[in-house]
């Protein structure tokens, strides 16, 4: 571990001084795309226009052999579109590869200007986050950027649930971590087979009534992802840094997607993964709190006046806390606002 007052001190000479703060900006969806496809690669400028962040996948559901023609249509890409206030992020091959050094010089060297975040898959534990802050930092250097690039991992090894929390405070680059539920369950060896998603199997049953142990008995089906999507936002906002759900791979189960980005939402993830442009909408309704939630939250804050005390309001109490809930609702109300005119009218604000 740096020592804190090093914390904050730029890891090669001449790269850029980390950020002491990651800045929150609306993150409702990372729209994935594979740039060495040229029908997605022609949509990019259109879709980009559309989304909070627009992700250039390198790594897997990319063809063996389309990984340099990836690398190289991203940088095409990058070069000749001006995003406007869309995020620009890669997620580039994992660390064991033998195409992720080349992903980092090319990627930081040609386009380092214009890249917001890199994902990293597969992450571990610090010291893969600790391998990736140096090699930025020189890479950095050497490009001449005066930013620094951020860096997102994600969560999808036994090994990196158990590490998440040294993960998160890994590195001032740390923006953020995301669910990759597939390879998580291989890891684990879960038994589904789903990317993303609860399973029928997974269920708790109401006590037999009488002698027969198999009528009138409910079933609810559990969450498989609870566990880990809590633990990951513990582990990210006490680091202020932000959690995203990741890929909800049956595109055609709009309703599923829906309720699943809508869980993490709740829990208090930021961001989903979209993966099919049928998808980016629904991150954006997810999301976005209901104008309903921020006439609520605005109207609490206004009786709560400085914030302390209690009233009561359409019969429920409310007080300290209950008035920083709101301030959180109204928070992100405002950044999406901001972002967005149509949510600026939604919500009054
Ligand atoms: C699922 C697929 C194959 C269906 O692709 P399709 O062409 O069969 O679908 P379609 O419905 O026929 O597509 C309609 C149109 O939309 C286009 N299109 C379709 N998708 C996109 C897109 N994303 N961005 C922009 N355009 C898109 C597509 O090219 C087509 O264009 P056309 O009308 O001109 O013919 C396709 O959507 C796709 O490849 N999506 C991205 C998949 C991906 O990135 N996977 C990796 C992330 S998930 C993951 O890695 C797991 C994780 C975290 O690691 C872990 O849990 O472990
Ligand atoms: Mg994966």
């Amino acid at each position: 571990m740096r020592n804190p007052r090093a914390f904050l001190r730029p890891l090669a000479v001449g790269a850029p001084t980390p950020a002491a703060e990651i800045p929150f900006r609306p993150s409702r969806m990372i729209h994935f795309f594979d740039p060495s496809n040229e029908k997605m690669k022609a949509k990019v400028p259109d879709i980009a226009a559309k989304v909070d962040i627009i992700l250039g996948n390198l790594e897997d559901a990319v063809k063996t052999d389309k990984k340099e023609a990836a690398r190289q249509g991203l940088v095409e890409i990058a070069q000749a579109t001006d995003f406007g206030q869309t995020q620009l992020w890669t997620r580039v091959n994992s660390l064991d590869s033998p195409w992720v050094l080349d992903d980092f010089i090319t990627l930081v060297t040609e386009i380092g200007h214009k890249l917001d975040v890199i994902m990293v898959p597969k992450v571990e534990g610090a010291e893969d986050i600790h391998y990736v802050d140096r090699l930025l930092a020189q890479l950095e250097a050497r490009a001449g950027l005066d930013r620094p690039i951020l860096v997102h991992a994600i969560l999808e090894t036994a090994a990196g649930v158990a590490n998440v929390e040294e993960i998160a405070a890994a590195s001032p680059r740390m923006q953020g971590i995301s669910l990759g539920p597939a390879d998580l369950a291989a890891s684990r060896r879960m038994k589904t087979t789903r990317v993303g998603g609860g399973h029928p199997g997974y269920l708790v049953r109401t006590d037999p009534v009488g002698e027969d142990l198999t009528e009138g008995r409910t079933t609810y089906q559990q969450d498989l992802w609870h566990y880990t999507i809590a633990r990951m936002v513990d582990a990210c906002t006490a680091n202020d840094i932000l959690p995203f759900y990741g890929p909800f791979g049956d595109i055609k189960d709009v309703v599923a997607c829906e309720d699943q980005f809508r869980n993490a939402f709740l829990l208090g993830c930021v961001g989903a993964w979209s993966l099919h442009p049928v998808q980016i909408d629904i991150a954006k309704r997810v999301f976005s709190p209901t104008p309903e939630d921020v006439a609520h939250a605005k109207r609490v804050v206004e009786a709560m006046g400085d914030g302390s005390g209690a009233v009561m309001i359409d019969g429920k109490m409310e007080d300290d806390a209950s008035c920083k809930q709101c301030l959180v609702m109204l928070d992100l109300a405002q950044a999406l606002a901001e972002r967005d005119p149509e949510l600026k009218e939604l919500y009054d604000l």
